[in-house]
């Protein structure tokens, strides 16, 4: 549907009031086929989640692309220290590249990237000791917060971090707020009043305790307003409602590689039993996985029926907006918010997951066209809930 007053222009889409959904929505300005990238773009920020670096899951500390090599990747989720994987040639991970910090040694897989880190955030928040600080305010922070927030991860709060330390670090903070205040942040949907599932009543004192040790690690005059009540409940919002799920992995960039080279008609026997064996060993848990807020990115809303998915084509942090189907000019361009297994729930189910996350009654096409189903949740997927 055509939108009304147009408010940005970006390579083929814009951003205006979207009719059919809340607030704003991205928008074609050319029509785009099946499968064609319509943005790619850099976050504002990113962050790997807590848990997902406590397990082990090896990623650059800034861009999130995976300093394992594929043998490694593959050895560690299946639990296999002997497995060999042929056509090396086919790795993404050059190990030549990676560096570290001098001062903690976080690592990343490239100088541009330690740069980039220090000067939005890390020279902020380095603890300043080789293999990390127990003891370091940060540390106390996202150990609080690990203990609040266990895997499957939706979010951390080292994003929230990264936000603060780069306030204190930048000297054109207006900015950075403009950039903020254009994202989503609303503590409650004001109509219907439900609160963020991060917000919800079990963790009213956890967030006191959150914002008390976020003031101790970074409270100063320039992070002030941001640490009052409202201002931490709302950033925290705002990186819940915003946050992009990303994942990477060393073995999915090696599979891509050789299955794009049709190297080996063998080798898929060889992939199909080691993502097996992985699922066995290591679940669902196979990327590493973290959050990220883009500034297009956050304006795309969500269908359960989308014509677009989010994808990282360069297994980092760069995401790219693919059309699933083919799109026409002028039209609102969606992407899921759930993962496959719960957009292939009811109604209920899916409507229920994105009131507690994402704060909006689904009203797309898909909800519309089942509005007579029951308006509950089935025996299999209340199972699947408490899982
Ligand atoms: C990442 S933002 C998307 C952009 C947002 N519409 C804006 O104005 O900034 C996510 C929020 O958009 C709204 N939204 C997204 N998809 C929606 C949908 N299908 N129906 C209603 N509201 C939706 C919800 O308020 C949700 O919390």
């Amino acid at each position: 549907m055509a939108c009304s007053k147009e408010t940005f222009i970006n390579h083929g889409v814009k951003i205006c009031p979207s009719l059919e959904t809340q607030g704003r929505g991205l928008f074609t300005t050319r029509s785009f086929k099946n499968g064609e990238t319509i943005i790619e773009e850099q976050p504002l920020f990113s962050c790997q989640f807590s848990w997902n670096y406590a397990y082990g899951y090896s990623a650059c500390d800034f861009c999130m692309r995976p300093l394992e090599t594929a043998e490694e990747n593959a050895r560690r989720l299946t639990a296999k220290p002997d497995l060999i994987l042929p056509h090396t040639e086919c790795d993404g991970t050059d190990k030549s590249f990676h560096v570290i910090c001098s001062k903690c040694a976080v690592t990343y897989c490239s100088v541009e990237c330690k740069d980039q880190a220090w000067n939005q955030y890390h020279k902020t928040i380095c603890c300043n000791m080789l293999g990390g600080n127990p003891n370091h305010p940060v540390e106390k922070l996202n150990e609080a917060w690990k203990k609040m927030h266990y895997p499957p991860e939706t979010s951390t709060i080292m994003l929230l971090v990264r936000i603060l330390a780069n306030f204190i670090q930048r000297s054109d903070r207006e900015e950075l707020k403009g950039q903020l205040m254009s994202l989503c942040h609303h503590t409650v949907n004001e109509e219907e009043t439900i609160a963020h599932k991060l917000l919800g009543q079990e963790f009213e004192s956890q967030l006191e305790l959150l914002r008390d040790l976020s003031t101790k690690a970074l409270g100063m005059p320039e992070t002030n307003e941001f640490l009052t009540p409202q201002g931490f409940r709302s950033l925290i919002a705002l990186i819940g409602r915003n946050g992009q799920g990303i994942g990477t992995s060393a073995f999915s960039v090696w599979v891509r590689k050789v299955s794009e080279n049709e190297i080996d008609p063998t080798t898929d026997a060889l992939i199909d039993t080691i993502y097996q064996e992985m699922e066995t060993e290591s679940g669902d848990f196979l990327n590493n996985e973290g959050s990220a807020l883009f500034a297009i990115q956050s304006a795309v809303n969500h269908s359960c029926e989308p014509n677009c998915v989010s994808t990282f084509p360069f297994s980092n942090h760069t995401v790219a907006l693919v059309a699933s189907k083919d799109i026409e000019e002028n039209e609102e361009v969606f992407i899921s918010y759930l993962d496959e297994c719960a957009l292939s729930r009811s109604r209920h189910s899916r409507r229920k997951i994105l009131e507690e996350n994402y704060l909006f009654h689904c009203n797309c096409s898909r909800c519309q066209l089942e509005a007579d189903e029951p308006d509950m949740t089935s025996e299999d997927e209340e199972s699947m809930e408490d899982d």
